[in-house]
């Protein structure tokens, strides 16, 4: 199966790399000049500085170029353009499924990318989520990694298919039926990435990110228990593992805004260092949401969240986390 990958940000670039070391793969990004650039250095030096593309990978700066040329899409865009992606897409699309590799909800309602997808193509296409622990340079340099791929249960077959076209010697995909989990986990660690790069910042130590990691890992199975999310799914790669990796792992861009944060810088001085997408900014917001619809409570984003709208400093929401009525610790 041919993919044309849309998104040449980090990620994007990584999975088309990954998918062309099976097939020929197309990589898809809006940038004219940065697409002609990547197609000269045969390399991707913004995001993925000296990191040679497999021969396969073939670049496309025009949209309908890059589907008509494919059997299927890989969507690899930031949460907040993937409405507008998918809108660019439809037109185009034809018989295709389609999957993406994004992480996040819908600006503004919580809505999970599956509804948006759902609701913009219809339910008759099938749909695939890649997720899991995977920074882009590790994928790019070809280091061992696994990952899942999602789908609902009748496009099973689909999921199958993306899984084949990603692996390799040293990449695995498993499948997975539980859709929604695999999106949840891969949302929410994004805010407790924040979290733990907060106390990190600050010096708190190894306990106090243990502690995150934990309590937090118990707030997402909350939030998954009450949206029916299959708990193993939040226990396998697309929760805890990724919630290891990009608390633990610098090359995390949400962990590196935590780390700025507890180190007194602000988020738009955070943001211009980092120089790509940090999702969990906008995630936090998403995560409240869905957890006052559903009633779930979730003290660590919460006081994410705070910090992150200006309403407590990172001492302050360090001292309301420890201050809470102590309580059993499962109930
Ligand atoms: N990087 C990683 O290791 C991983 C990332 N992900 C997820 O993949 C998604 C993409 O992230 P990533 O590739 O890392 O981000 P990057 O910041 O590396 O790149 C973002 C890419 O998206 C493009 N873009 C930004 N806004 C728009 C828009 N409105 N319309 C179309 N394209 C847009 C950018 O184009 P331009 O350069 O022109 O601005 C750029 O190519 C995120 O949801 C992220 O959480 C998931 C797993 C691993
Ligand atoms: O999701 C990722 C790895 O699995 C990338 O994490 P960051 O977006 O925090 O860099």
């Amino acid at each position: 199966m041919k993919f044309a990958v849309l998104g040449a940000g980090s990620w994007g670039t990584a999975l088309a790399m990954q998918l062309s070391r099976n097939e020929p793969t197309v990589l898809w990004g809006r940038n004219k000049a940065g697409m002609d650039a990547m197609q000269e250095s045969r390399s991707n030096e913004q995001y993925l500085p000296g990191i040679k593309f497999p021969e396969k990978l073939i670049i496309e700066a025009d949209l309908q170029q890059a589907i008509e040329q494919s059997d299927a899409v890989l969507v690899v865009c930031p949460s907040h353009a993937f409405g507008d992606i998918l809108q660019q897409v439809k037109p185009l699309l034809g018989e295709r499924p389609l999957a993406w590799a994004s992480k996040g909800f819908e600006p503004g309602t919580g809505r999970f990318l599956h509804e948006v997808a759902d609701e913009i193509l219809g339910d008759s296409v099938p749909m695939a989520l890649v997720t899991g622990p995977s920074f882009a340079k590790d994928v790019a340099m070809n280091k061992p990694t696994l990952v899942a791929v999602a789908s609902v249960a009748k496009y099973q077959d689909f999921a199958k298919q993306v899984s084949l076209a990603l692996r390799s010697d040293n990449f695995k995909a498993y499948i997975s039926e539980d859709l929604m989990g695999a999106e949840l986990g891969g949302a929410v660690k994004n805010v407790l990435a924040l979290a733990t790069g907060i106390a990190d910042g600050m010096d708190l130590g190894d306990n106090t990110r243990a502690a995150l990691m934990t309590r937090g890992m118990a707030e997402m199975m909350r939030l998954g228990e009450a949206l029916g999310c299959k708990p193993e799914t939040l226990m396998g790669l697309s929760g805890l593992g990724d919630l290891v990796l990009t608390s633990t792992g610098d090359l995390s861009r949400n962990r590196r805004m935590g780390l700025a944060l507890g180190r007194g810088q602000t988020i738009e001085e955070a943001k211009k260092t980092i120089g790509q997408v940090v999702e969990g900014i906008g995630t936090t917001d998403e995560v409240m949401r869905l957890a006052q619809k559903y009633h779930v409570e979730m003290p660590i984003t919460e006081h994410v969240w705070k910090v992150v709208h200006d309403e407590m400093t990172t001492v302050e929401a360090l001292s309301a986390l420890m201050g809470r009525e102590l309580k059993p610790e499962f109930d």
